[in-house]
């Protein structure tokens, strides 16, 4: 049977999830997990070491493939899709340990994710045509006005490697912008910033909810980040979803607390 198109009313959701499982080998790392995500939400996604977080997002960007259950971006059923379809999509993502591309410049980091969404075909760049031309140039004034907005241009033609740490992180999130997402996943974004970062990232995080026509999903071990910005969250513990509410339903729910008990995290 073909696929339907989906109609896309304003509130239909950017992201549906219904009993998503994932296992590996013996081990349910996600146990029928279920969410729905709605436009302009900033969902937070907690739990201890090893809850199955990573495994969520590995599952909706296309990483993985889901042993039950499904996904859908903006109606979109994602099955079988590759990741570079799931971004086509309007999801992009970062990571836990900051992936860029260290021997490109800043400038050139947020090209190549410009390029995937606006892209041309294999013809105009071999032969160089003007549609080429007219792109590359298109590309290059929006990869460097984001550079602008986010105050990176005076790091254009850095390596990201050089960069502070907070520095190369807010680069990582400005390349996702550059996929112009309806869904940005941010994994452990606070990960490794020292408390001045940390702030830092919550008014950035804030200010991209704020400015840019976007759902947020994030995971964070830092619970002050997830109470200053979440306006709910959903708390996992070996793949079951053990909790759901607001911030501070969330930090007084017995189930949390006793999921974090030893965990030094929370
Ligand atoms: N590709 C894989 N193959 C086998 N096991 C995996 C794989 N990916 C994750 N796991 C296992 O699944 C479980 C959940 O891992 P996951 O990385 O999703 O947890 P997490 O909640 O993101 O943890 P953390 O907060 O430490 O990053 C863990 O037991 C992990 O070892």
């Amino acid at each position: 049977m073909t696929q339907q198109p989906v109609s896309q009313t304003e509130n239909s959701p950017v992201l549906e999830i219904r009993g998503l499982t994932q296992r590996f080998g013996g081990l349910t790392a996600v146990s029928d997990f279920n969410v729905e995500l709605h436009p302009g939400e900033l969902v937070g996604l907690i739990g201890p070491n090893g809850a199955g977080k990573t495994t969520v997002f590995n599952l909706v960007s296309g990483f993985y493939q889901p042993s039950e259950g499904e996904i859908r971006v903006c109606g979109v059923p994602t099955t079988g899709l590759k990741p570079h379809k799931v971004t086509a999509l309007g999801v992009a993502r970062t990571f836990q340990n900051i992936r860029l591309w260290n021997d490109m410049s800043v400038l050139d980091n947020i090209r190549v994710a410009r390029h995937g969404k606006l892209g041309y075909g294999f013809f105009h760049a071999v032969a160089r045509t003007r549609t080429y031309r007219l792109r590359e140039a298109e590309i290059e004034r929006e990869a460097r006005e984001l550079l602008e907005i986010f105050k990176l241009d005076g790091y254009a033609d850095e390596v990201p490697k050089n960069l502070p740490y907070g520095l190369q992180r807010k680069v990582e999130i400005v390349r996702a912008l550059a996929e112009k997402p309806k869904l940005l996943l941010l994994d452990e974004p606070a990960a490794g910033l020292n408390s001045v970062d940390v702030q830092e990232l919550i008014r950035l995080v804030r200010w991209i909810h704020q400015t840019f026509d976007i759902t947020i999903w994030m995971i964070e071990h830092h619970m002050d980040v997830m109470m200053e910005l979440c306006e709910r969250i959903k708390v996992i513990d070996f793949g079951q979803t053990i909790a759901e509410g607001t911030p501070e339903e969330i930090r007084n729910h017995p189930a949390v607390i006793t999921a974090y008990l030893g965990d030094d995290t929370i």
